[in-house]
């Protein structure tokens, strides 16, 4: 299946800062992926990219097909900024009426498109008395203009309450079924992990890790926790069976490589009715984000 957008080798440098570092990456039709990156990492620079606003240094970009910022290719593109503003004094239909005209679409379908992002009670009212969920609704409405291919998403949710962010993902999950890719940047990990396909780690200007939670799971191979609760008076044995083991409130808590997970649970079995309770807790999306995600210096 053709590429949606594909990136290879893009390098950017603002004066002495490389914003961007041999970064290659591809988005398949319908695919809803996640850009993750401490500050400063590079996201919004490649986001500017993907959309022409700003060219690279070196490197191929192809957005549908075409050059970044090309007609055909801004044609398929929509962005959502971080911080999308708009005229207080229009209303939310008059705003995205406007935008349709801009874009030479058939504005009979602005109420609609309101009523998609769940605005449409509030389409004939002044947009500065929305919130900040209804606005950010108000620039999705704009970014679904004219069916694009890719939707190009700067921290879309920051600032939603927890029912608007599940309606938001709802909504994408309706347009990556219809074929479009979607890329968004975020900073909210169990969101991220639970509604995209496929995430991005950008760390200093460089793709440092892509794929699913449990690619990255198994390439960070951080070491799993162990808490084991002893029954009455065998705190020794188990500490005695299990080197490194160490005593934590009621508990006995010990780290363990992915190697050894199975031949150290084997050892606790071996313990029977010694052990009462035992848990295995694996690293959290923040270890293994904190893992590939360090800046320089940390
Ligand atoms: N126009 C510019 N001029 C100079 N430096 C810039 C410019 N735009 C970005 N940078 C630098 O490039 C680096 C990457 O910035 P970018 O905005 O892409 O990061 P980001 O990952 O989007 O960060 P955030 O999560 O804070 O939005 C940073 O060091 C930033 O200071």
């Amino acid at each position: 299946m053709t590429s949606t957008l594909t990136i290879s080798q893009l390098t950017k440098t603002f004066g002495g800062t490389r914003a961007l570092s041999d970064v290659s990456l591809g988005l398949a039709p319908g695919e809803r992926v996640a850009l993750l990156g401490h500050n400063g990492a590079g996201k919004s620079t490649l986001m500017k990219i993907i959309l022409g606003l700003i060219a690279p240094d070196s490197g191929q970009v192809s957005v549908c097909g075409a050059a970044p910022g090309h007609a055909s290719a801004r044609a398929k593109v929509a962005y959502l900024p971080e911080n999308a503003t708009f005229h207080s004094a229009l209303t939310g239909l008059e705003q995205i009426t406007y935008y349709m005209r801009l874009r030479g679409e058939d504005t009979s379908g602005a109420m609609e498109l309101l009523d998609r992002v769940g605005l449409g009670f509030a389409a004939r009212r002044r947009i500065g008395t929305y919130s900040k969920g209804m606005r950010q609704r108000v620039g999705l409405a704009q970014a679904l203009i004219g069916r694009p291919s890719l939707l190009v998403l700067d921290e879309p949710t920051s600032g939603l309450d927890p029912v608007s962010r599940r309606d938001f993902y709802e909504l994408l999950d309706g347009l990556a079924a219809d074929g479009a890719s979607i890329l968004l940047s975020s900073h909210a990990l169990t969101e991220v992990e639970a509604r995209t396909d496929r995430l991005l780690i950008l760390s200093g200007g460089k793709m440092v890790a892509q794929g699913t939670l449990s690619d990255l799971r198994r390439e960070a191979a951080l070491p799993v926790a162990l808490h084991v609760t002893a029954h009455n008076g065998h705190d020794s044995d188990i500490l005695a069976a299990l080197p490194g083991a160490i005593r934590v409130h009621d508990a006995l808590h010990l780290n363990c490589s992915q190697e050894d997970k199975l031949a150290t649970l084997g050892r606790i079995t071996a313990l029977g009715g010694k052990v009462a309770d035992l848990e295995v807790i694996p690293p959290s999306l923040e270890d293994i984000y904190s893992h590939f995600s360090r800046r320089d210096g940390q």
